[in-house]
């Protein structure tokens, strides 16, 4: 089989972005299986946005460092370039962003058809004018995250929890095969954040879909996530099981911040693959 059909989902290799000097990624790499759901995780700053960002192809990484993003077998990116045909490979990848998700002057079916976008006439989403067949998909998408009756409001009356559904349902509509979600319960009540990671989680087990998902809440990643993959200053220093993630790394990782991120209860060992507490505080610390 061809890697575009069996490989990872995602594949990230020596991944590094300067911003005016500041390293905000540094020789970043990693795989995510096909059906995987992958918490990254992060202080603030630590690049989690940036990578996300990457993931998808809004921006692009240093040149010269034979940096490389593949998703679904396809290059995302090389070496600070976008691959032309990224078009192709953004109608199988879902976003779902903590701001900008929808456009709210327009109805949430409208939005939520915008999905559709890869597969119909231009024509057809600029008038509104819809085929009933893709007005009923795009009603089941929003009936499957559970909010089926806002279709015919404006998106910009929806709450931030019900916006960030509805941009799941989109990704539903276009039929993703991975969803990346970037800190898409930041600012969020904990009852719309349940219902935001419950959805993810659903359609993750469901569909098969591959979700990545960037939190700043590290009790969400534990408890949806069984894989993290945790950044600080643009490094990943850690990649493993969720349940191996311990307090001392979790606190390595945080530092001061520490007491925002709802650390949860975690037993002190084992020790996490990959990554000693050490190592993490001289980072920290550097
Ligand atoms: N467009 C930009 N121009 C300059 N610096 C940037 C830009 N985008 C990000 N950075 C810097 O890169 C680093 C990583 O930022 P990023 O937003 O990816 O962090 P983050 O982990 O997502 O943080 P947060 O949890 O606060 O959203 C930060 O130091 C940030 O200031």
């Amino acid at each position: 089989m061809t890697d575009a059909a069996s490989g990872p989902a995602i594949k990230v290799a020596r991944l590094t972005k300067t911003f005016r000097g500041h390293r905000a990624l540094d020789a970043v790499s990693f795989e995510i299986g096909r059906g995987e759901m992958v918490a990254l995780i992060g202080a603030s700053g630590s690049g989690k946005s940036t990578l996300m960002r990457h993931l998808s192809g809004l921006i692009a990484c240093d040149r010269n460092d034979g940096g490389a993003i593949r998703v679904l077998g396809g290059s995302v990116q090389q070496n600070g370039r976008i691959a032309r045909d990224i078009r192709s490979r953004r109608a199988r990848i879902g976003v779902v962003f903590q701001q900008f998700n929808l456009v709210g002057r327009l109805s949430v079916i409208t939005n939520v058809l915008t999905g559709t976008l890869g597969t119909l006439p231009l024509w057809r989403v600029i008038t509104g004018r819809f085929r009933r067949v893709d007005q009923l998909r795009a009603l089941a998408a929003l009936d499957r995250v559970g909010i089926a009756e806002w279709a015919h409001r404006r998106a910009s009356t929806l709450s931030g929890g019900q916006q960030q559904r509805a941009a799941i349902a989109r990704a539903l509509v276009q039929q993703a095969e991975v969803i990346m979600a970037d800190e898409p319960i930041a600012s969020l009540d904990p009852e719309s954040a349940k219902r935001v990671m419950d959805t993810l989680a659903r359609i993750n087990a469901e569909d098969g879909t591959t979700v990545v998902v960037s939190l700043h809440q590290v009790d969400y990643a534990l408890k949806y996530c069984p894989r993290v993959i945790a950044l600080a200053k643009g490094r990943l220093i850690y990649d493993g099981p969720s349940a191996a993630l311990t307090t001392d790394l979790l606190a390595s990782l945080y530092g001061t911040e520490v007491e925002d991120i709802g650390l949860p209860d975690r037993p002190a060992a084992p020790q996490p693959l990959g990554a000693e507490p050490a190592a993490l505080r001289a980072l920290a610390a550097s």
